[in-house]
C-alpha cells in the first residue's frame, strides 16, 4: 500500500487511462470514483440543455450518487484527483466524492483530460465544497504521456 492515492472519475474511458499511467508511474494506489447510475451517451451530450449532464452541471446542488465505498482515507497524505473537464470545471460528482469522505489535511492535486480547456478554476470550485483539504490545480493529461514526467510531477506534489 502506498500513501499516495489516484482517484478518479471517467465516462468514457480517457481519463481513466491517464489515471492508470500516473498510477503506475507514482506507485500510488488507484480508485475509480463510480456513479450510483452510470452515464449513457445521452446523458453526457452536452448540446442538449435537457441532457442528464447539462442538468447537473447547471444545478450547482447537484450530487449524483456514488456506487460502492470509499477508500480508507487514513494513510494518503496527497490525493491525486482526476476528471474529465465539463462545462469548463470538475463534474458534479467530484463534489460529492468529496464531501463524502474526510479531506481535512490532505493535499489533492487535480488532473484532468479534456477537448482542449485547461483547469480553470476547478481548485477554487471545489475548494468550497472541501475547505479542510488543500486543493491545487496540477496538471491536463491531454494524450499520451510520459512515465518520467508524470513520475517527477508525483514526486514534486
Ligand atoms: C458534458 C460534457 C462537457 C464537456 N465540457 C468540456 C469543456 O468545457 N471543455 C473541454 O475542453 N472539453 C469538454 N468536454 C470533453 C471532455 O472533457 C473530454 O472528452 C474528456 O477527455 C472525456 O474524459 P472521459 O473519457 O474520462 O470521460 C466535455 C464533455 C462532456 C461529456
Amino acid at each position: 500500500m502506498s500513501n499516495i492515492l489516484v482517484a478518479y472519475f471517467s465516462a468514457s474511458g480517457v481519463t481513466a487511462r491517464a489515471a492508470n499511467a500516473l498510477a503506475e508511474a507514482a506507485d500510488a494506489d488507484l480508485y475509480e470514483i463510480l456513479p450510483a447510475v452510470p452515464y449513457t451517451d445521452a446523458d453526457l451530450d452536452w448540446t442538449n440543455k435537457k441532457s442528464r449532464s447539462s442538468v447537473e452541471m447547471n444545478d450547482p446542488t447537484a450530487r449524483p450518487a456514488l456506487a460502492g465505498e470509499l477508500p480508507d482515507l487514513t494513510w494518503y497524505d496527497t490525493i491525486f484527483l482526476g476528471f474529465p473537464i465539463w462545462w469548463y470545471t470538475a463534474p458534479s460528482i467530484i463534489k460529492t466524492f468529496l464531501e463524502a469522505g474526510d479531506f481535512s489535511g490532505k493535499k489533492i492535486a487535480l488532473f484532468a483530460t479534456s477537448g482542449g480547456s485547461g483547469l480553470g478554476h476547478t481548485d477554487r470550485d471545489l475548494q468550497s465544497v472541501c475547505p479542510g483539504a488543500v486543493i491545487q490545480n496540477g496538471k491536463l493529461l491531454n494524450g499520451s504521456q510520459d512515465v518520467e514526467s508524470l513520475a517527477s510531477w508525483a514526486k514534486r506534489t
